[in-house]
């Protein structure tokens, strides 16, 4: 594979993780209703790790840098707070 060939497919991943991510945010309104329902607070530290500790073993199955995963995950449940904040 050349160079433009690489690039092109990285761009067609970018693409899909950026239509995964907006699909987690879209989570936000169900899980804001039913925390609303249930008078629960947005930021819940338990579920927060238990969703990093999962990114992380499964980073190392994956042969990934966990430290690296764990901060992509950590922005992408910063953003689905903001984003439960904000409705
Ligand atoms: O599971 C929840 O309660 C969520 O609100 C989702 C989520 C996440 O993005 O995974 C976001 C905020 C919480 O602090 C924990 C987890």
């Amino acid at each position: 594979m050349n160079l433009k060939s690489a690039r092109e497919e990285i761009e067609k991943i970018d693409l899909e993780i950026i239509s995964l991510i907006k699909k987690r945010e879209e989570c936000a309104h169900l899980i804001h209703n039913a925390k609303k329902a249930d008078n629960i607070s947005v930021v819940d530290k338990n579920q927060r790790e238990t969703v990093l500790k999962r990114a992380e073993e499964k980073a190392i199955t994956e042969g990934l840098n966990p430290i690296y995963v764990k901060q992509i995950f950590s922005v992408l449940i910063e953003m689905n707070e903001e984003k439960q904040k904000s409705l």
